[in-house]
């Protein structure tokens, strides 16, 4: 009975709805509708108000260009047009020690603050930028790891792989570069080939791109230390599958995704997933997931004979299969852009400074003719001796740091940075251009390429200026707990190239007017450095047997 009432009730209530909103006109509708969306647009604007002022707010004590207290575009267009490097010195410039470079991006100038920040007793944490570099789903690669207890872990487990020999196999990788230029690219100053066409194809312009060679060499280190064998860009000289040339494109939105961090879940989404790469791709990073999975399978398996690479102490370390993945990745990433770009600055800062150059190829010279130097290649310790050498690499790399790090996370609480309240959860930036260009620590001429710098400062009794621009140096291989663990490999690498290449060789620009083109993104990307070489008679070319070991 109640339950008849209450169904009738119902269909009152209902019928009664109906008769009501059949009795609305087209205008009715209309206007209802307007009021919802404005309702909507106002409530929406009311929020977004109040998100931005407290954004703002949280870090408006800080001083910065007005368009980054409220938006990430200023710094995005400048990463962008591959800018960002000079935008980073210009802020530091302007706005001092520490700027506000986003609603919750800050970018420090000071040395020992960033030391403090990434020091070992550090409470601060990777920040969200640090997730662009992922390459796969899944645990992290060392790099990415932002979990500080799992970071400190797997730091551990490398750590032994970082001590091998790499020499011996960095030394074939030089014999290599070196044999390719005689065979293709250097031509003689003057010759006595007793035909005009005979003359003409010993001395004409050929030119090498010097910015790829560079990073075919690096690679071909990497694959030789790291995994028991080059990839062979040397010795095919092409740029095999197209990996540098898409490592080179992927390089912008890797700058990007770690300026808008939420960008980076998106490539787990449809459609962009689709963009990823994967294993099965015939070009480009998709490579190097097969790369690494069969590499990995190879040598894990239970018939695998052991190698004296770092990948054989990484699966000592008892690593698992995934990690062990992870490796092949970080490795080609870390290792590769930054080596080869340090290798193209000292190139091009040597080009376009004459007595640099001649003092490096005299002190080489010098060193070669009293036997100071092996052959073929001169040992580290050797040209460790190269006090000319180890200065322009330092000076190069100074005006012209291959990469910057990404931003860390302030830990809970309040820290106070150059003297500013930092409150927890806020991005700060390592400004290493702008830190690198400090007249405090380099002198009044430190927008200057001037090696000498280093030798002066050597000579100095204290040792403390010295000691105070190596260690503002250093910054540019991170510091503390997050600091880079190639450092010593890629001196190595650049250190003993640069002996072997300037006793054999003589380099001049191609295009005088615009020696090469530097896209400036999170990792320097430089396109044409095109170089003339010509063969120097003091030094005997390289013999097969050197290097086909
Ligand atoms: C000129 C050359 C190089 C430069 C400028 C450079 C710079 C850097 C920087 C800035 C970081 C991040 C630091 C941070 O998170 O604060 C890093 C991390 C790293 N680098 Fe390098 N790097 C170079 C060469 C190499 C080489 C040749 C290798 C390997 C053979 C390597 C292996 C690593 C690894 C494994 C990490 C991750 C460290 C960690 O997160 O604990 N790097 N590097």
């Amino acid at each position: 009975m109640v339950d008849q009432s209450l169904t009738s009730l119902t269909l009152a209530n209902a019928a009664a709805a109906y008769s009501f909103i059949t009795s609305f006109t087209t205008d009715d509708v209309w206007r209802l509708s307007t009021f919802g969306i404005l309702s909507f647009l106002t409530l929406s604007f009311i929020l977004l108000t109040i998100w931005e002022y407290q954004s703002w707010k949280k870090l408006s004590h800080i001083p910065g260009p007005p368009a980054a207290h409220f938006t990430i575009l200023w710094l995005l267009r400048h990463a962008w047009v591959g800018n960002l490097f000079p935008s980073m010195v210009d802020a530091g410039n302007k706005y001092g020690d520490l700027v506000r470079i986003g609603p919750n991006l800050l970018l420090c100038s000071d040395p020992d603050e960033l030391r403090r920040i990434s020091g070992i007793r550090t409470k601060y944490t990777k920040g969200p930028a640090y997730d662009a570099g992922r390459v796969t789903e899944g645990d992290p690669h060392v790099a990415s790891q932002r979990d500080l207890a799992k970071h400190k872990a797997l730091r551990a487990k490398m750590g032994t792989a970082y001590s091998i020999d790499v020499q011996p196999v960095i030394d074939r990788q030089i014999s290599k570069l070196i044999d390719l230029i005689d065979r293709k690219y250097a031509t003689n100053r003057t010759s006595t080939n007793p035909t005009a066409e005979g003359r003409r194809n010993e001395t004409s312009a050929r030119f090498m791109n010097f910015g790829e060679k560079m990073h075919f060499y690096a690679l071909d280190c990497l694959g030789a230390f790291a995994f028991g064998e080059p990839f062979g860009f040397l010795q095919k000289d092409e740029d095999i599958n197209r990996m540098t040339q898409i490592n080179d494109l992927s390089l912008r939105m890797v700058t990007v995704a770690g300026l808008v961090p939420w960008l980076s879940g998106l490539r787990t989404m449809w459609p962009f997933r689709c963009l990823v790469p994967k294993e099965g791709d015939k070009v480009g990073f998709g490579i190097l997931f097969g790369f690494a999975k069969k590499l990995v399978d190879r040598r894990t398996a239970p018939d695998a004979k052991p190698k004296s690479d770092m990948m054989q102490e990484f699966i000592r370390s008892g690593m698992t299969r995934d990690e062990l993945m992870q490796q092949v990745y970080i490795h080609i990433i870390a290792g590769s852009d930054t080596t080869s770009n340090w290798s193209r600055m000292v190139m091009l800062c040597l080009l376009t400074c004459p007595p640099a150059y001649m003092a490096l190829q005299q002190e080489i010279d010098a060193a070669t003719a009293s036997g100071a130097l092996s052959y073929p290649t001169a040992t580290d310790s050797e040209s460790r001796s190269l006090s000319h050498l180890d200065a322009v690499m330092r000076e190069a790399m100074r005006m012209h740091p291959p990469s910057v790090s990404p931003s860390k996370l302030s830990p809970e609480g309040v820290d106070t940075v150059c003297g500013y309240a930092v409150p927890g959860g806020t991005q700060i930036g390592a400004n290493v251009p702008g830190v690198l260009r400090s007249q405090a620590v380099f002198g009044p001429d430190a927008n200057c390429f001037r090696p000498e710098r280093w030798l002066e400062a050597a000579e100095e009794e204290d040792g403390y200026r010295l000691s105070r621009m190596k260690s503002t140096l250093a910054l540019v291989f991170g510091a503390g707990k997050f600091q880079c663990m190639g450092t010593h490999i890629a001196y190595m690498e650049v250190r003993k190239l640069f002996v072997e290449l300037m006793r054999r060789f003589d380099f001049a620009i191609v295009d005088n007017k615009r020696p090469l083109h530097v896209e400036s993104l999170a990792i320097m990307v430089v396109h044409d450095f095109n170089v003339r070489i010509t063969r120097r008679t003091r030094f005997p070319m390289l013999e097969r047997r050197d290097f086909e070991t």
